[in-house]
């Protein structure tokens, strides 16, 4: 009896120890930084360290991958392995004061700072943009982009230069305002004159901010801002005009948005947030990824030979051979992954959770540090080496999914256009690959920006050679 007893009470005993230990657990501190000063936080260390990607990439180094600090007044955690991307699956309200930096090019109805029911039920209503069956239309629009940079590229000679930046970004825009808003964007100087005015109107954004998000609005007063802004604005509401009157299928994803979005200050957020974000890091991106073939000789070859051997000598990119192009994924996502070590995502919940075994308040802001991940030594041994093989799949088998989530990956709410950047891609990479070689004019060694995304610091040159 009394041993029976003894029992109950050591069972009780540890019971009770392994409660206790838990809530000691959750309560146990996250390792971070006290604010610099009670009115702006950390926001101080942020413009020191050169911007928010740098201030968190240095936080992680030192204090690992849960980190805490302060966004001004606001208390934030921010997480980066994939071990806790893992744990942080569901969330989909996205904190708006992270990405205010935007909001002077997209306004602040756009969908990227809606939340709750209004937010999850337009990403519902324009997902139906991307399903599958509206495939066939993307691909034609893109290679119809391809084509018109090999026209072009065509008429320049061995000695000519080209720079890269320009060209893929020449190439996203068409694209995006294409196969976003249809056909009246089909025409050059209406595909050139967005350009312009977007480059205008990200450059002078750019300088307001210097490395401190929270300057944003101050671009409001400024005049070519503004007009930048006006005829965005204006080509934007053009070409809806334009789209409502003719009569094709109703496929895109402007169709999706005048449908469902209630008011026009939303419709024109939301066009614009899908036509920017559409070229935005793509074009980023295809220029990595071009300095990265124009300085490898081998890698090109090997892509090149690819396509061949899957499209033979005049087979264009579509839904049925994409995933035989495998070297090609391969390079665009390293491409991907080099390119876009400025990324993050960010989230926050209505309920306390733990991530970590630390306890997160309800409301507190998580940064999901997805760049730092993609470049993190332990995952990638060499980060800033460009190695397509790291995706093959025999490289892939150990390699959690969550090492690698450029697009996000928490509640329904990754990156709409995911589906399209590697079908993009692979028309731009099989259209010019097949027609030219690509070679870097001189010794260029590309840096990388961070700003309104991740860039290459300085335009990068190269020669075409006609195959
Ligand atoms: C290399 C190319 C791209 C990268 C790396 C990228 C990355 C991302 C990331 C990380 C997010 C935030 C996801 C989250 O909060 O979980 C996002 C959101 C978004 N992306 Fe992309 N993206 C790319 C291309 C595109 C394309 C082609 C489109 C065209 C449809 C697009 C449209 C958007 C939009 C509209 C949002 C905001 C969605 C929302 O608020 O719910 N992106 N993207």
């Amino acid at each position: 009896m009394i041993a029976v007893f003894l029992s109950l009470v050591f069972v009780i005993l540890y019971l009770l120890w392994l409660y206790l230990s838990r809530d000691q657990e959750k309560n146990r501190k996250i390792p971070g930084v006290e604010p610099t000063s009670k009115e702006d936080g950390n926001l101080s260390d942020i413009r020191a360290a050169g911007g928010f990607q740098n201030y968190l990439e240095k936080l992680h180094v030192k204090l690992g991958p849960i980190v805490s600090f302060w966004y001004g007044q606001v208390y934030t955690v921010s997480i980066a392995s994939p071990e806790l991307f893992k744990q942080h699956l569901h969330p989909f309200d996205r904190p708006p004061l992270f990405f205010k930096l935007f909001e002077p090019l997209i306004g602040p109805a756009s969908i990227q700072f809606a939340n709750g029911e209004d937010g999850r039920c337009r990403r519902k209503m324009y997902d139906r943009a991307f399903a599958h069956d509206k495939f066939g239309s993307y691909y034609k629009s893109f290679q119809k982009s391809a084509d018109a940079i090999v026209k072009r590229w065509s008429l320049k000679g061995e000695d000519d230069v080209i720079p890269l930046n320009d060209e893929t970004y020449n190439f996203t825009v068409r694209t995006a305002m294409c196969s976003m808003l249809g056909e009246y964007c089909e025409d050059n100087d209406v595909i050139y004159g967005f350009r312009k005015a977007y480059l205008k109107a990200q450059e002078e954004l750019s300088k307001v901010i210097g490395g401190d998000p929270s300057h944003c609005e101050k671009v409001h007063t400024i005049q070519d801002f503004n007009e930048a802004m006006d005829f965005m604005k204006k080509t934007v509401k053009l070409a809806l005009e334009h789209h409502k009157n003719t009569t094709c299928q109703r496929t895109l994803v402007v169709d999706e948005i005048l449908e469902y979005a209630p008011n026009d200050e939303i419709v024109l957020s939301d066009c614009l947030t899908y036509l920017i974000g559409s070229f935005h890091n793509t074009g980023n991106m295809l220029a990595v990824c071009l300095y990265y073939l124009a300085k490898d000789e081998v890698i090109q070859e090997k892509v090149y030979n690819e396509i061949v051997q899957v499209l033979g000598e005049d087979g264009l990119v579509d839904e049925s051979n994409l995933r035989d192009l495998k070297y090609m994924h391969q390079v665009i996502d390293e491409s991907i992954r080099c390119g876009g070590s400025g990324m993050y995502a960010a989230r926050y919940q209505e309920a306390d959770i733990t991530l970590g075994g630390f306890k997160i308040p309800k409301n507190t802001p998580v940064i999901q540090a997805l760049g730092y991940v993609m470049k993190d030594e332990k995952i990638w041994p060499l980060p800033t080496k460009f190695d397509p093989d790291r995706f093959s799949e025999e490289n892939m088998k150990d390699r959690s999914l969550f090492a690698f989530k450029p697009f996000g990956f928490s509640g329904k709410r990754v990156c709409p256009g995911y589906k399209l950047v590697h079908p993009k891609s692979a028309v731009f990479l099989a259209t010019v690959l097949r027609r030219f070689k690509i070679k870097l004019h001189g010794d260029q060694h590309m840096e990388y920006a961070h700003g309104l995304g991740t860039h290459s610091s300085e335009e990068i040159w190269a020669k075409l050679v006609k195959r």
